[in-house]
């Protein structure tokens, strides 16, 4: 752990859900208020270690995505399209004594990798929406950023998800508790959908719809992928898996969304999922792009909720 508070610095124990007319993070765990302390830690922090108010406290933005280089360098694009001071170059990574997850703080932006996968997903949200409870922040929104692959749209298109669907199609996350499973609505905040949404159609040139996002436990045979170490189905039965998904209104497949979606609603943040796709499944399972056209799909949501960020700021008439 890096700082150590004085004991006068000792963060406020919670009452903080019943201030009046602004959206708290709710954490739903009757045992966390009799914590004497509380160590996140795969982020490498903790209630008694770190203020996490003065932190955390005006985070109104947070900012996810799988991949550590990504979060980074969009930490780095927020520094220069929010206009602060210096050139961000020197920006820390808040998780650096853990090498599980990199967090970025640019004023009220958070940035965060949450690696591949469900759980890898999940262990980093628990964390993440205790610290912005203990942090005592209020009216957030966050926002996923990744990639995926798409059903039946054009490489490079970013599918705004209305919906996370699981391999069956719908709209649930199963959680397994103890010895049971748990089900929990994967509805994400449609305003916030339509106001992204809103938002790419003022870029030129950028081609973005909304639709189902299917979430699945692993890329190759779980994705219907016949390239994988095993694949134990023909290719007609992948299509027509496919197929069925597109009809069902899935327009791209990644591996969060459902866990994500599921978590943020229970725990009152209004959340959305923004990625883009790298192939059109229907036409092939390996991804084969060029690195700076990869590089360059990858930039898209970046854009996107670069954009949606100023203009919720007021800073919307800053071109970069
Ligand atoms: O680009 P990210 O955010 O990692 O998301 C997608 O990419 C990974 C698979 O390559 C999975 O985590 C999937 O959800
Ligand atoms: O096909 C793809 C591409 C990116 N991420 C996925 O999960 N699937």
């Amino acid at each position: 752990m890096a700082s150590i508070l004085p004991a006068s610095n000792k963060p406020m124990r919670s009452d903080q859900n019943t201030y009046v007319g602004k959206s708290f993070v709710h954490v739903k765990n009757p045992y966390l208020d009799a914590m004497d302390e509380d160590i996140l830690y795969h982020l490498d922090l903790g209630t008694k270690t770190h203020n996490l108010p003065a932190m955390f406290g005006d985070v109104k933005f947070v900012c996810v995505g799988g991949s550590p280089n990504r979060m980074k360098a969009f930490a780095l694009f927020m520094h220069q399209e929010l206009r602060l001071p210096g050139s961000g170059e020197d920006i820390e990574d808040i998780c650096a004594g853990t090498d599980r997850y990199c967090m970025y703080k640019v004023g009220p932006v958070l940035s965060i990798s949450h690696g591949m996968g469900i759980p890898s997903m999940s262990i980093m949200l628990h964390e993440l929406i205790k610290l912005l409870h203990h942090a005592q922040c209020c009216d957030v929104t966050i926002i996923r950023m990744g990639t995926s692959g798409g059903i039946g749209v054009a490489p490079g298109s970013v599918v705004i998800t209305d919906t996370a669907v699981d391999s069956f199609f719908k709209p649930r996350f199963e959680q397994v508790i103890l010895d049971n499973i748990v089900t929990r609505s994967t509805e994400l905040d449609k305003e916030l959908a339509e106001e992204l949404f809103n938002c790419s159609r003022e870029i030129p040139n950028f081609p973005t719809l909304i639709g189902h996002t299917m979430c699945t436990y692993d890329f190759y045979e779980g994705q219907g992928r016949l390239d994988g170490a095993l694949c134990s189905f023909s290719r007609e039965k992948k299509v027509d898996y496919l197929k069925r998904a597109y009809i069902a209104g899935v327009r791209n497949i990644e591996m969060e969304s459902t866990v994500f979606a599921a978590m943020c609603r229970l725990c009152g943040l209004k959340a959305a999922v923004v990625c883009v796709t790298l192939l059109d499944r229907l036409e092939c399972d390996q991804i084969n792009l060029p690195h700076d056209i990869l590089v360059e799909y990858q930039q898209r949501p970046q854009l996107l909720i670069s954009n949606f960020i100023k203009q919720r700021l007021g800073l919307c008439d800053q071109t970069s």
